[in-house]
């Protein structure tokens, strides 16, 4: 397969409500997307990166820079196109895991679907559908967050997960306990916490949480390990979580029981799957973490939620818990669950004119 050039897409996608975490509130999505032109097929890829580097140091403009200057020229310097041999054609540049994974999803979606290959076959899928939780942000008060949860799991939600930050954090996992009972829930701080609010943090133990998602900054791995030994509520790490050898490490030192895998966030699918692999080789717990993709990337998540590994409930919602008009065929749950996609490599393709009405800019890059 031989590249013939890469277009650079960004887009626009207002959010159905805002969506508030400890970093930030974001009310619109400006996001990338790649379409990924070889002499066989088509392919897409779609950069996770939020427009502000507040969740990790990447964000869109960065993205698209690099991948203008140093990423797509590598790849095309590279005569036989190969999606496989992707990540190693960029690892001379440093980071940028999330631009990278943009680019290796497009080439393994077009290799994919000129073989006639679906994600869910190369990545080794064994069910045709996934249970999906939600991620529910801070609000203002204790009845609106009440009534969220409550539309949510009207709408047949696996499992919650509730953002929290200092200040709102025991108050609202008792009442949606109180509320609702046994619930499936877990809790996300995005690194809100030090290691001297272990003792705060214990008092959500007697809450049954699945786990408690990065509860420290990034880099602080030996501190997750400390932190886990004060508290009876599994740690899961995220943003931690940047590749195969990181989450070995962190498995090690004892900082994580749980993983949360973004393909985004680990440098791309093939990335993901070796991180499944090893925690599946340590008997860690994996779940399928969520950028609030468009359905291009939610296609690809899905597929992997698929895999035998996956055995808590992702983040993987539907199209409209984001999005009022997707620019894929929306994903919509059926059951608590989404249908894993069939069809040659994504198994879903943008709709033209929704693509065109979020789309802001479009750069053609010729290789
Ligand atoms: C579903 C969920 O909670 N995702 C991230 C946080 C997050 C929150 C808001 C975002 C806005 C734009 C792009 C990425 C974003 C990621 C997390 O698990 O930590
Ligand atoms: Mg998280």
């Amino acid at each position: 397969m031989n590249l013939t050039g890469v277009e650079l897409r960004r887009i626009a996608m207002p959010l159905v409500s805002p969506f508030r975490t400890s970093f930030g509130t974001q009310t619109s999505r400006d996001a990338l997307l790649l379409r990924v032109v070889t002499d066989k097929a088509e392919g897409w890829g779609e950069c996770v990166a939020m427009a502000d580097p507040l969740y990790s140091s990447e964000y869109v403009d960065a993205a698209a820079d690099v991948l203008t200057r140093f990423l797509v020229p590598a790849l095309a310097a590279s005569d036989a196109l190969d999606a496989h041999a992707v990540a190693g054609l960029l690892a001379p540049f440093k980071g940028h895991r999330m631009a990278k994974a943009a680019l290796e999803m497009g080439v393994l979606d077009a290799e994919l679907r000129a073989e006639g290959r679906s994600f869910a076959r190369e990545l080794g899928a064994v069910h045709d559908r996934v249970p999906c939780g939600v991620s529910v942000g801070i609000m203002d008060s204790i009845p609106e967050l009440l009534d969220a949860v409550g539309g949510y799991l009207d709408e047949g939600y696996a499992r919650i997960k509730l953002k929290i930050e200092p200040g709102w954090d025991v108050e609202p996992v008792r009442a949606v306990r109180e509320r609702y009972g046994d619930v499936l829930l877990q809790v996300d701080a995005n690194t809100a916490y030090t290691l001297a609010d272990a003792r705060h943090l214990a008092r959500l133990d007697p809450f049954d949480l699945l786990l408690i998602e990065q509860p420290l900054e990034e880099e602080d791995v030996l501190g997750h390990a400390d932190l886990a030994r004060h508290l009876r509520t599994p740690v899961c790490l995220d943003e931690s979580i940047v590749s195969a050898q990181s989450a070995a490490a962190a498995i090690r030192l004892g900082a994580c029981a749980i993983v949360n895998i973004k393909p985004g966030r680990v440098g791309g699918y093939l990335e993901a799957r070796r991180i499944h692999d090893l925690c599946v080789a340590n008997g860690v717990p994996v779940w399928c973490g969520g950028m609030l993709e468009t359905g291009l990337g939610r296609a690809a998540n899905v597929a992997l939620a698929a895999l035998p590994g996956f055995t808590l409930p992702g983040d993987t919602s539907a199209s409209g818990r984001y999005y009022r008009t997707d620019v894929t065929v929306p994903f919509v749950l059926d059951h608590g669950h989404l249908a894993v996609p069939t069809g040659p490599g994504l198994g879903v393709v943008p709709l033209e004119d929704e693509l065109a009405a979020v789309t802001t800019a479009t750069t053609w890059l010729a290789v």
